[in-house]
């Protein structure tokens, strides 16, 4: 086990906000706050960050000379702090392990730790060391995907496409995948844009579909959610790579037309039943509101409060 950070120097690093270190330093040191604080018993030892829950977080990117480790050696070291971990009551280990670091992978494995997740550059493991059954959350369930149905009041029509690379052609809305971070209604707008070439608004939330083991969704479920948009221009402009066809249709005939799926036609209903007897009938509207978290926000889709329950303090 190589010998990586000495005397003086290990109390810095950890001292730099109690970051994960790789090190081999005297018996009997110990993190700052919110470190794991473990004594160390070998020549190399794997140190982590405790989290509120009572797992330690070992992240391998900010450990130094890692490139010089081999995997036997590591092993060793994860199992000895294992051990201590356990000893000392901690209920999980999380790993993390840059993508150019995967050879690590194997030897964790072997010790008992699953993947959690990966992004692009990096995954993440975990080992339940708890009582019982692991209770350490699970990872992304579900895609999010989101379509436009524009609808033009003045002339009754609504924006449809056929998609390209499809066994049966048939009518529906435009829409795509969320990108991370990006809000529900940014999402129809730029998708309706992408396909169509037509510039909308976000009007409201009309409907959210629920389907597991979706065919597109890499064994996840997907979660399909269609606004009503406003369109602000007109001229048809469509993807040639995803589109197949893109036309503004009467809403009466996209109703009655059976060349469409389930969920546009029912969605189609929804909008005609709402041009008809108004809006606030279909409508889920925006709102953003503060999170308790300090200076975060999140958009809310409700129907339509009115202001005097927005401000009401009782039940009067
Ligand atoms: N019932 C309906 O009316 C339909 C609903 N949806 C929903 O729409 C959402 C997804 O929308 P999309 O238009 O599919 O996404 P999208 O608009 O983000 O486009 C997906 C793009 O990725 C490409 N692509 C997909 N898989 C690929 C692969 N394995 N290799 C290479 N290229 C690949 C496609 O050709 C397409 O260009 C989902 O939530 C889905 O449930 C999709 C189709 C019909
Ligand atoms: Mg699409």
């Amino acid at each position: 086990m190589p010998q990586l950070l000495r005397g003086g120097r290990w109390r810095a690093v950890l001292a730099r906000a109690c970051r994960a270190v790789l090190f081999a330093g005297p018996r009997g040191a110990s993190g700052g706050p919110g470190c794991a604080r473990d004594a160390p018993s070998g020549a190399g030892e794997l140190r982590g960050e405790l989290d509120r829950f009572g797992g330690v977080s070992v992240r391998l990117a900010r450990l130094d000379a890692m490139h010089r480790l081999d995997p036997v050696a590591f092993q060793r070291a994860l199992q000895a702090a294992i051990q201590k971990w356990r000893s000392e009551g901690r209920v999980a280990v999380w790993l993390h392990i840059p993508i150019l670091q995967s050879r690590f992978i194997a030897p964790a494995a072997s010790l008992g730790f699953c993947f959690h997740h990966a992004e692009s550059d990096s995954s993440t493991l975990t080992l339940w060391l708890g009582e019982g059954p692991s209770r350490l959350p699970g990872y992304a369930t579900h895609q999010v995907g989101v379509a436009g149905a524009v609808f033009d009041e003045n002339t009754r029509k609504i924006l449809v496409v056929q998609d390209r690379n499809k066994l049966k052609n048939m009518w529906k809305f435009p829409g795509g995948l969320s990108e991370p971070g990006e809000d529900i209604g940014d999402t129809a707008v730029r998708e309706v844009f992408e396909e169509t070439g037509i510039k909308s608004e976000f009007r409201s939330l009309l409907s959210i579909r629920q389907q597991h083991t979706h065919p597109g969704a890499f064994g996840k479920s997907d979660m399909y959610i269609i606004c009503r948009l406003k369109p602000y221009s007109f001229t048809i402009n469509f993807c040639q790579r995803e589109c197949l066809r893109c036309e503004w249709m009467d809403l009466s005939d996209l109703v009655k037309t059976e060349n469409t799926t389930p969920i546009t036609s029912r969605v189609a209903r929804l909008l005609l039943y709402g041009y008809r007897e108004g809006f606030d009938k279909i409508d889920l509207t925006v709102e953003e509101l503060p999170a308790v978290y300090t200076g975060l926000f999140y958009k809310i889709y409700h129907k339509e409060l009115p202001d005097s329950y927005k401000t009401m303090t009782g039940m009067d």
